[in-house]
């Protein structure tokens, strides 16, 4: 069992954007998917966590490990899959994990060997080990980006937009690949993706703004907005006044009119109808309207 428990952590850049407010958070093993909207402050986090930035202030401990002091004992057992993996794309697969594992400090020639095979056998790509990664698809790039997190049998992993620009299909080979790896270690998935938490996590905490609005179960907080998320679909033009009128959690086109979520402790009347709320509402009600909820 691992545990992660960030306290206090807070970054300031230069130009002035606060990315990190007073971020405390307790991370068990599994997975846990940190959702946020663009410039949330998901990646500081993951890279402050990755020692690769540093916070201005506060602390984050991997069991005995004191992340922001002790870089170097972190890195041993740290696998992480930044938003952009960039690899050299002439090489092969089979090349490229040899080439981190050397990295990683595991200097013998055989011990490699074999974890590179145990690594393409698990992510699925052993039968493509000697082709050029460059012709490779999004979904088995983001394979080779989770085998290279996996090297070392890491103790945190840190996931960041992982899915974005696959394929339904190649996501659903990634959620399986993370799910497994996800029941030992410390998972963290960063993603403003609704679904990829949905799918996979247990726990969660929603970032709006550089701060944690929310930090939970999925499921209990969607419990949570039972009964008191209505919709109904309205004209475009009539937007502005629902708005005035209602708190809107969401907004999506349906047949090219608008399909509005509202949140409510009582019924509005008003052609609304009550629906089952979905992670999506929490998500929205959290960073649009987090004042009015409890
Ligand atoms: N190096 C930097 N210097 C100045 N501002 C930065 C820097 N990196 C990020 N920011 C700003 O900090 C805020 C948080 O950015 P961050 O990239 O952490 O968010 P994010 O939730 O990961 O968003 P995205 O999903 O778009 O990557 C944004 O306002 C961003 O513009």
């Amino acid at each position: 069992m691992s545990k992660l428990t960030i306290s206090q952590l807070s970054k300031t850049y230069p130009n002035g954007v606060k990315a990190l407010d007073n971020i405390n958070l307790e991370i068990d093993n599994g997975m846990f998917g940190l959702l946020g909207p663009n410039g949330a402050g998901k990646s500081s986090l993951m890279r402050t966590l990755a020692t690769l930035q540093e916070a201005d202030t506060g602390s984050a401990q991997l069991d005995g490990i004191d992340i922001l002091n002790q870089p170097d004992e972190l890195r041993k057992v740290l696998g992480y899959l930044p938003q952009e993996f960039g690899v050299y794309p002439r090489i092969t697969a089979e090349q490229l994990l040899d080439h981190m594992a050397i990295l990683k400090g595991i200097s013998k020639k055989s011990e490699r060997k074999e974890m590179v095979k145990y690594l393409l056998d698990k992510v699925n790509l052993y039968d493509k080990r000697s082709k050029a990664i460059k012709g490779f698809s999004g979904g088995m790039k983001q394979r080779v980006g989770i085998a290279q997190a996996l090297i070392g049998d890491p103790k945190l992993i840190i996931v960041d937009e992982p899915t974005a620009g696959l394929d339904p299909s190649e996501r659903n080979r990634f959620y399986n690949l993370l799910a497994d790896v996800g029941e030992k270690v410390v998972v963290i998935l960063s993603t403003h993706i609704v679904d990829d938490v949905r799918e996979l996590c247990t726990n969660m905490a929603i970032m709006n703004l550089g701060e944690i609005v929310f930090k939970g179960a999925p499921q209990a907080a969607i419990e949570d907005l039972s009964g008191k998320v209505y919709q109904k679909i309205v004209q475009r033009e009539e937007l502005d006044n629902y708005a005035k009128e209602y708190s809107i959690i969401s907004n999506k086109m349906v047949g090219g009119k608008p399909l509005i979520h509202i949140f409510s402790d009582s019924n509005p009347g008003d052609g609304f109808e009550q629906v089952q709320p979905n992670l999506e509402d929490v998500f929205f009600s959290k960073i649009n309207t987090s004042n009015i909820l409890v």
